[in-house]
């Protein structure tokens, strides 16, 4: 099944500043797709059209098999509700406990005095608990996000993901900050889960050892455009080379 598509899509943030030109893709449910290029190749706006924290000029954004960019209100939000996200900066309360950031997960699905008071049903507190311990967090669920390690903190974004139900994660360069071995951690978690789950996943990386190794498709972003979109195993050092316009290191 095509979980996300993109139809001839152009995007710009400024009216005579393009961002990105005629982009067709197609992803597939269940796929590991790492999206690579330069700084500035629009990498993060790709991925932000697929939750709508950007909208294409023209062109169509499919998610689920559901014309996206053109929906409103709850029927948008139904769909933003398939697709979860994790941060370089992960983008938790650090004020609160493990559990209350997996629990901001499904806040949309609460009724808002149950979001003011902070009383979630016992069942999807069991549901967060089930969340923290796929991903190795059981033991930190009372533990304040502001203590936490950068690989613990991104498990807990994860985690927050996976109590959403996300089908899809957009996970916009989400090791950058950690160490190498932590980084390895978090990405063979992300592994794990998408074939486990059948999560598709579309990570943004300035890694290509890190995109050719997690990865069973490698997106090349270049000025806005697929330079190459394959699978690792088919790209050479040539086309890495190309894609950065230098040798990389
Ligand atoms: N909210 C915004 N408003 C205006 N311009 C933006 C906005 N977000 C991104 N841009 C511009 O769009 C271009 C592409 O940015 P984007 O973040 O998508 O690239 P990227 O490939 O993810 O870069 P990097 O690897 O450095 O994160 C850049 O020139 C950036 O300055």
């Amino acid at each position: 099944m095509d979980m996300l598509e993109l139809k001839n899509v152009y995007q710009s943030y400024h009216k005579h500043k393009p961002i990105l030109h005629g982009i067709t893709l197609t992803i597939k449910q269940g796929q590991f797709v790492s999206v690579i290029g330069p700084s500035g190749a629009g990498k993060t706006t790709l991925l932000r059209l697929f939750n709508h924290m950007a909208c294409p000029v023209s062109g169509e954004v499919w998610v689920g098999g559901l014309r996206f960019d053109t929906l409103n209100g709850q029927k948008r939000r139904q769909v933003q509700h398939r697709v979860g996200m994790v941060f370089q900066d992960f983008c938790l309360v650090e004020e609160s406990t493990c559990l209350q950031n997996v629990l901001n997960g499904c806040l949309a699905d609460m009724p808002i005095w149950r979001v003011l008071s902070g009383h979630f049903p016992a069942r999807v507190q069991e549901q967060a608990r089930a969340a923290l311990q796929q991903v190795g967090l059981a033991e930190q669920e009372h533990a304040l996000a502001a203590s936490l390690s950068g690989g613990q903190k991104q498990r807990v974004a994860i985690a927050r993901a996976l109590l959403q139900k996300a089908e899809v994660l957009l996970a916009d360069e989400p090791v950058a900050s950690l160490d190498p071995m932590t980084a390895q951690q978090i990405l063979v978690l992300l592994r794990k889960l998408q074939r486990q789950e059948g999560l598709t996943v579309v990570m943004n990386s300035h890694n290509v050892e890190q995109a050719k190794k997690f990865s069973d498709r490698i997106i090349g972003l270049r000025e806005g455009k697929i330079y190459y979109d394959a699978a690792p195993e088919q790209w050479t050092e040539q086309d890495f080379v190309q894609l950065y316009g230098r040798g990389i290191s």
